[in-house]
């Protein structure tokens, strides 16, 4: 049978073995989904794809949506509709396009009347919608987070949303095993936030990709389910594909009564508890890569850079690039200091702050508020912070806290109180700030420009942050009765701020005019652009012979490919405008002339070669890919890319093109440098110089190659195995009752559904295919 590992088996193992629906001798599997979560703006694509190919959502029953990181935060109490109450016109209309789709699929939608409406991740817990042994899946890159409960749950592009929603499977190959061990006692002050913040400064942001983080070790296991749930968040962080922990008695006190879990005591419950005990790793199984940590080791963590592995004790001080002993990292610390504005040497508790943001689906479930409420109660905020915000992660976080009085305590502090969402994690929405503002944030990216153009974070516990916003400076929590003296005055806010590195202000992005032609005919367009709809496959990807940029930088995250304001599109065109956004404009948004994009011959560049490692981590945004398709850019050459960015790219045709041999990668980079063309050979495996010698050799799984090569449907090739997805559908039935939807989700419960008769794949001009490959 494919797929089964003959002897001890890791926790990650068992579960992406159970949900293998077929599997090809390259590895590649048609994965079983069992939960897909959908929120509003990594899904306008995917539904215009399905309503293109005229396609149904197969599953409803197990697809739960919401709205959550466009919207405003303020007071719902005037709340009549999205049209009325979303006020910026790009995140209203993907606002008003996931109510219609939601209206189209018939789908279940926690939206801004209701209570259960909150940030997708906290809310598919909350629910008892995450659960045990199960394959969750979102457009989003923090879909780690329902890991905690021993599932398997990934972040994925909107073309896999697309294809998750058409087929309720994915094509998927099996991600390493590694194992991150967390031993002994936390010391008072230190939370579940400050292991993971540990973890990913010890194994850096790169540390995990390839792998799916397994985490266990008796300071796991002592952690609540909450907890847990931040440290599953952040794997992605560290580069992993998913991180879990193996369920436990916490795991199954947490589901009791969830409205989606099954029902208590019932012969459904215990056979689900049952099976929930299986899921362990094995004595003996084997981990790719192990790590282990003392939990005393860990102090209270903060963040002092742009990447969430620049991390540092609190009793520390900024590094400085002499720190470093790698190249590369130390031009990444020159930077991130002159972005954060911050000198080496300087004490942490010396940085002082403008503001404070308690909230994001790391951070903002109930204890953490009670957390948060327990350390700032009957005091008040430092004059000297222009903004302390708390964002409950879930309407119902927001009501189980007011039933508590913590709503009280916080405003009696100073504190806003406002209305579940994503807000200031990311800034799509007005929660934004200001360029040059330095905050203290309880969420899970530093990434420049992330919370505002010029934004500077500082990633920290809930616990941090409060203590934070009482002193008004960086602080440690264990020792806040000696802080009371030194707490900054008003004017010395953004005393040791620096001038800020800038892109232009996030007013509203004229989407209309970024439109081409092509999009308004809603076709797809000529080879190296972005497809306005997808349903047909893509241009043939064979040879590729261009001008190449290089680019000598490492962990550029998709945050740095195309900030956040470019998001709030509902196509996948014209998003070449943001590409590169804040390196590549001035501050009024003219064209910087030292961003290598901008320069000669490079605008026409057709490749993108990269110094660094790990291109394209964080966000899940498959605008990423389709700002570069959008440039002109069909291949990019690095040392490693991030999981998901990866795998997004060869869903649009594109070929991310990872050069293991250092030597090979630097002849390609000077190729690129001296601005001459170079050319990529897919079907020899070879990039070439233009004239003809090899410079470099690389893989690619054989099955996304042969999609590239023939320009390949995927949906429509995954549409083919009906028979063995309604099959696996059928046995998931009969094994796992629980499954189908239940609770309110019931009233879609359809079981395997059929499916019209499979059509062939086709060929980017709509010609069938008639032997595409052996599948
Ligand atoms: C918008 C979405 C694609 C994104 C993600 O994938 O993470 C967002 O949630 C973020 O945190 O950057
Ligand atoms: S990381 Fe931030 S923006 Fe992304 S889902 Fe979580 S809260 Fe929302």
């Amino acid at each position: 049978m494919p797929g089964v590992i003959k002897g001890p088996q890791t926790l990650y193992d068992k579960v992406f073995n159970d949900h293998i629906v077929d599997e090809q001798d390259d590895g590649t599997c048609v994965l079983y989904i069992d939960r897909h979560l959908v929120h509003e703006v990594t899904s306008p694509q995917a539904f215009e794809g399905l309503k293109n190919a005229a396609r149904k959502v197969r599953r409803p029953d197990n697809t739960l949506v919401t709205t959550d990181h466009n919207i405003p935060t303020t007071s719902r109490k005037h709340f009549k509709n999205v049209t009325t109450f979303v006020e910026e016109t790009d995140s209203r209309l993907q606002c008003e396009t996931l109510e219609q789709n939601v209206k189209d699929f018939k789908l279940t939608y926690f939206g801004l009347g209701d209570k259960r409406q909150g940030i997708v991740h906290i809310i598919g817990p909350e629910q008892g919608f995450t659960l045990p042994g199960t394959t969750v899946v979102c457009g989003d890159s923090h879909t780690s987070t329902h890991g905690a409960f021993g599932a398997l749950a990934f972040g994925i592009g909107t073309s896999e949303v697309e294809h998750v929603l058409a087929t309720q499977t994915l094509l998927s190959r099996k991600s390493k095993n590694m194992k991150v061990q967390v031993d002994g006692e936390l010391a008072p002050g230190v939370s579940s936030k400050d292991i993971i913040l540990y973890v990913i400064g010890q194994i850096g942001t790169a540390g995990g990709t390839g792998h799916v983080i397994e985490f266990c070790g008796s300071a796991i296991a002592a952690l609540s389910m909450e907890a847990r749930m931040s440290i599953c968040n952040m794997s992605i962080e560290g580069g992993a594909r998913a991180g879990l922990v193996a369920p436990d008695d916490i795991t199954f006190e947490y589901l009791k009564n969830r409205p989606l879990a099954p029902k208590l005591d019932s012969p459904e419950w215990k056979k689900a508890v049952k099976y929930w005990r299986s899921l362990r790793s094995d004595e003996g199984a084997n981990y790719d890569v192990e790590v282990i940590i003392n939990a005393r080791d860990i102090e209270p963590t903060v963040s002092w850079g742009t990447s969430p592995q620049d991390v540092i004790g609190i009793t520390g001080v900024v590094p400085g690039p002499d720190d470093f002993k790698d190249e590369n990292k130390k031009q990444a610390c020159r930077r991130s200091l002159d972005y954060m504005g911050l000198k080496e040497g300087t004490k942490m508790t010396d940085i002082v702050l403008d503001k404070v943001f308690i909230g994001s689906c790391t951070n903002a479930r109930i204890e953490d508020l009670r957390i948060a409420a327990s350390i700032v109660k009957g005091k008040t905020v430092a004059p000297n912070l222009t903004r302390v915000m708390i964002v409950p992660g879930s309407g119902l976080v927001k009501r189980q806290a007011e039933s508590e009085g913590l709503d009280k305590v916080f405003q009696d502090a100073g504190f806003e109180w406002r209305e579940a969402g994503c807000s200031m994690c990311l800034g799509m929405n007005p929660d934004i700030l200001q360029p040059g503002e330095r905050c203290a944030s309880t969420s899970n990216r530093n990434f420049e420009g992330r919370q505002g153009a010029g934004g500077r974070t500082h990633l920290m516990s809930p616990a941090m942050a409060a203590a934070a916003a009482l002193v008004g400076k960086l602080a440690d929590v264990r020792h806040l009765a000696d802080y009371e003296k030194a707490v900054p005055s008003a004017k010395s806010a953004g005393a040791n701020v620096h001038p800020p590195i800038v892109d232009d202000p996030e007013s509203d992005i004229d989407f209309e005019s970024m439109l081409g032609e092509d999009d308004a005919n809603q076709g797809n367009t000529a080879d190296t652009k972005a497809p306005a709809s997808k349903g047909s496959g893509f241009p043939k990807f064979t040879q590729l012979k261009g001008i190449a940029a290089p680019m000598d930088r490492s962990n550029v995250d998709t945050d740095a490919i195309i900030p956040k304001q470019f998001l709030k599109t509902i196509k996948r065109s014209g998003l070449s405008a943001g590409l590169f956004h804040a390196w590549s404009k001035n501050k009024d948004g003219s064209l910087n002339p030292d961003f290598i994009l901008n320069q000669e011959p490079y605008t026409k560049s057709k490749i993108l070669v990269v110094s660094g490692p790990n291109f394209g981590c964080g966000s899940s945004r498959e605008h990423a890919p389709w700002a570069l398709l959008d440039f002109g850019i069909t291949c990019i050459i690095a040392s490693s890319f991030g999981d998901i960015f990866y795998n997004n790219t060869f869903k649009n045709g594109m070929l991310p093109l990872q050069v293991d041999d250092p030597e090979a990668l630097k002849a390609v980079f000077a190729e690129a440098q001296a601005g001459r063309e170079i050319e990529v050979d897919l079907e020899t495996n070879t990039v070439k110089s233009a004239d003809g010698k090899k410079l470099a050799t690389f893989e690619v799984d054989d099955f996304r190659r042969k999609c590239l090569l023939e320009g390949l449907d995927e949906i429509g090739l995954t549409l083919m195995k009906d028979e063995k997805i309604s099959r696996f559908e059928k046995r998931r039935t009969e094994e796992t009752p629980w499954l189908d939807g239940s609770g309110y989700l019931s009233r879609h419960r359809v079981g395997a559904v059929k499916v019209e008769a499979a059509p062939l794949p086709k060929t980017n001009r709509g010609e069938a295919v008639e032997e595409p490959l052996e599948w």
